[in-house]
């Protein structure tokens, strides 16, 4: 091991309380809102087809362009009610909201910046508004920030000068400077997701990144933070030279999930997976038949995969610059929501199973009781559904929907489960109770220290 002082402050899953509500709440929302939708990646009559909230530099329009879009910004159709009403019936248990994206654009009325939601037409607080909404219907709300900040003129994305080093320390000390107002203001937030953390002057400034994660946490305790904000001494990021995580759960699956046979590994931290419902869109963009919108079932299968490897699963929202959301997000919401509200007890709370992954579908295992849950997203043809056990393990029960169902020994450690013959337009949950068996997944927890 390499000595660090920036590198990984300890090792394994953190086992508090809070930790445990973050990580049991699997299910989360992603809201990328900022200036961005306003444009909606049409500019000047022409559509970029790459990411919305990229359009800056897509179309190469000048910082004070567009940041003059800050006087258009009056989202009359925004009802901070309603969204937290359909992600409440969309089961999300979080909500992660940009509180500011690359541009810069505040939706807080910082102290530090006045190209801030308070010099908007809207004027409100419109972090409050989604924070008290969200919170009234129970979901917890996180903070995605983004370190890399195209309006400040501070920001460096190296540092090749002593010039660079004395503006790029004043930029970190402004970005500490929102960070604690953020923490101090929004009492009830509950964890920080950094991005644009990927440049050479963050590299280069490693302690600084543990020193926001240490602040967060004194203002904030039981804060999480994602390994994306950290580097090490020598620029490592999100895990350190000593193969460590950073930060306490895992943020590198963006737009992708890890492999349930090769990528077991993931288990032995906590993580989660970002999704965009097109193929690469954050921010509202006004033409989605450019690329592949995943289906609500798509979206859902991702879901129960992410919960299957001991993951969270954020899925990613991007609200129209008046504030409305797109018919497609509603059909989403509505579509997982109604599976949620009958099977949302194989997400919340569960985790990696330890059993081997097979075709029909996942395995998830609540926190407590000898229970395990199959949800089948590949329903066998002849109805006979076949599942392999760990060695030893003998199922005492299975049922579908409350109502039991044959299971059939057909060799050791397989049996076929008899599923009742009709037209699945959800994948079905069968839940086993079983005895016995290896404890397979014990082999990915560290030590502790
Ligand atoms: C350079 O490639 C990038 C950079 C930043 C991103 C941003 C997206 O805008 C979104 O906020 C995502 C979570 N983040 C990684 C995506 C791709």
């Amino acid at each position: 091991e390499v000595p660090l002082k920036y590198g990984a402050q300890y090792t394994g899953k953190r086992t508090d309380e809070a930790m445990n509500k973050w990580r049991g709440n699997r299910f989360g929302q992603f809201i990328h809102w900022g200036l961005y939708a306003i444009p909606g990646g049409v500019w000047n009559g022409k559509t970029y087809n790459y990411a919305a909230e990229f359009l800056k530099s897509s179309a190469k329009i000048p910082t004070s362009t567009w940041d003059s879009l800050m006087y258009q910004f009056n989202p009359v159709k925004f009802n901070a009610r309603q969204w937290a009403k359909m992600a409440k019936q969309m089961g999300a248990r979080y909500m992660t909201i940009t509180t500011k994206h690359h541009e810069g654009f505040c939706l807080w009325p910082s102290q530090y910046t006045d190209f801030n939601i308070g010099n908007t037409p809207y004027k409100k607080d419109i972090l409050k508004e989604l924070v008290e909404a969200y919170n009234a219907e129970g979901i917890d709300v996180n903070f995605y920030y983004s370190v890399l900040d195209w309006h400040h003129p501070d920001w460096r994305y190296d540092i090749k000068s002593p010039e660079d080093s004395v503006a790029f320390r004043r930029f970190l000390q402004f970005a500490s400077g929102q960070l604690r107002e953020l923490a101090t203001n929004y009492p009830t937030v509950k964890a920080f997701w950094f991005d644009g953390t990927w440049d050479n002057s963050i590299k280069k400034n490693g302690w600084w990144t543990l020193e926001v994660e240490q602040m967060l946490k004194k203002i904030r305790p039981g804060a999480v933070v994602n390994s994306r904000l950290r580097a090490d001494d020598f620029g490592k990021r999100h895990i350190d030279s000593n193969g460590k995580l950073m930060g306490d759960y895992e943020s590198g699956y963006e737009r992708r999930l890890p492999n349930p046979v090769k990528d077991v590994q993931v288990t032995r931290w906590d993580w989660e997976a970002c999704m965009t419902v097109p193929e690469n869109q954050w921010g509202y963009h006004k033409d989605w038949s450019v690329s592949h919108v995943k289906s609500p079932l798509e979206l859902l299968e991702m879901l129960v995969h992410t919960t299957s490897m001991g993951g969270n699963f954020l899925l990613n929202f991007g609200p129209a610059g008046d504030g409305s959301i797109r018919a497609e997000e509603q059909h989403i919401a509505r579509t997982i929501g109604a599976w949620m509200q009958q099977n949302g007890q194989v997400i919340y709370d569960c985790d990696y199973a330890g059993w081997e992954k097979q075709d029909w579908g996942y395995f998830t295992k609540p926190r407590t009781g000898n229970i395990v849950n199959m949800v089948v997203f590949n329903i066998p043809v002849n109805g006979l559904l076949k599942v392999k056990v760990p060695a030893g393990t003998k199922i005492s029960k299975a049922t579908l929907a409350g109502k039991n169902v044959k299971v059939e020994e057909i060799a050791k450690d397989q049996f076929f489960i008899h599923l009742p013959q009709q037209a699945y337009k959800m994948p079905p949950v069968i839940v086993l109770e079983a005895v016995g068996g290896a404890k397979t997944n014990a082999q990915y927890q560290e030590a502790k220290t």
